[in-house]
């Protein structure tokens, strides 16, 4: 039992049995419960950048992954622009101020940006260890000294930066959250669990979208070269059985860019970035019915 509803009416996740081996978990829950495929979920077409917004919708924009490499990435039109995060390679203020330049120059209404596992310095507990323990890892990163990225998150100024909040746009309530599973001791980094439950369990219910850096279990998550399954099982858990958002938006995983749907939420793998860094993965564009109190 991963989510029991309490007598007040509200789901309580719990971690999941398959927490730590989630390849495991997708095999058993595919086998069990055919979760993971069709007539429950299927892939999703991207709809082309012109094709006309219909009335009453707004259009959001989906990159993630891209990594100090916006230079040739064509954007298309659209209203709202979400970012899922590693918009740097390691976090520099200096990279962090180029890329809040390319966001000043695109022409969104509303910019929505969350941090990933390599935005070091967005992360003050990763910073606070990787001085005492592993100085020499990202030299360029340990050689900052703090007054130089303390306040880095106020170097985005052209947009609204997300870190565990919530911010309301055109009536659609967007969460943000930066953590993934640990790997390789990046920033934002949390054991699988009752670690990363904590902070899945943060997310309020009446979330229009989500936007995490990482992808659940099962939805845009295959690591080929592994032959593995990484998403997060808590994740989609508390997506699929708790908060239920309209839209998950991630990246992560950069050869998982793509769309599903389980029939209720959308989930976007934007990855910009391939595998070998290259940013070629277009822009993704959704649409979504305006709520009806907008
Ligand atoms: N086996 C796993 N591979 C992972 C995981 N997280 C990321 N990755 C791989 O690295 C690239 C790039 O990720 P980045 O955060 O360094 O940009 C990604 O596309 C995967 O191939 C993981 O948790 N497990
Ligand atoms: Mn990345
Ligand atoms: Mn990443």
């Amino acid at each position: 039992m991963t989510a029991a509803r309490m007598a007040h009416g509200k789901v309580t996740i719990t971690v999941d049995e398959y927490s730590s081996n989630p390849t495991q978990a997708f095999t058993h829950y595919n086998i069990n419960q055919s979760r993971f495929q069709p007539p429950h979920v299927h892939m999703v077409d991207p709809i082309p950048y012109d094709t006309p917004k219909p009335a009453g919708h707004t259009r959001f924009v989906c990159v993630s992954d891209t990594h100090s490499r916006t230079d040739g990435i064509q954007m298309p039109y659209g209203d709202v622009l979400l970012h899922m995060g590693d918009f740097t390679e390691l976090g520099l203020p200096s990279e962090v101020k180029k890329f809040n330049d390319w966001l000043g120059g695109l022409p969104y209404e509303f910019k929505v940006v969350i941090a990933g596992n390599h935005e070091l310095t967005f992360d003050k507990d990763f910073m606070a260890e990787l001085v005492k323990q592993d100085y020499y890892r990202f030299p360029s990163v340990s050689k900052l000294k703090p007054e130089d990225f303390d306040n880095v998150q106020s170097l985005l100024t052209n947009c609204v930066y997300l870190q565990d909040s919530d911010v309301t746009i055109k009536g659609f309530r967007i969460y943000g959250t930066p953590w993934t599973p640990w790997f390789n001791g990046w920033g934002f980094n949390l054991p699988r669990g009752q670690s990363l439950l904590d902070k899945w369990n943060l997310i309020p219910e009446g979330i229009d979208i989500l936007m995490t850096h990482g992808p659940p279990l099962g939805f845009r998550d295959w690591v080929p070269k592994e032959l593995q399954r990484v998403g997060c099982v808590e994740l989609l858990n508390t997506v699929q059985k708790r908060v239920r958002p309209k839209l998950h938006a991630f990246g992560g995983i950069h050869e998982g860019y793509g769309i599903m749907t389980d029939g209720y939420t959308t989930f976007i793998n934007a990855s910009t970035c391939t595998v070998s860094f290259q940013p070629t993965n277009p822009p993704i564009v959704f649409d979504l019915p305006n709520p009806s109190s907008s």
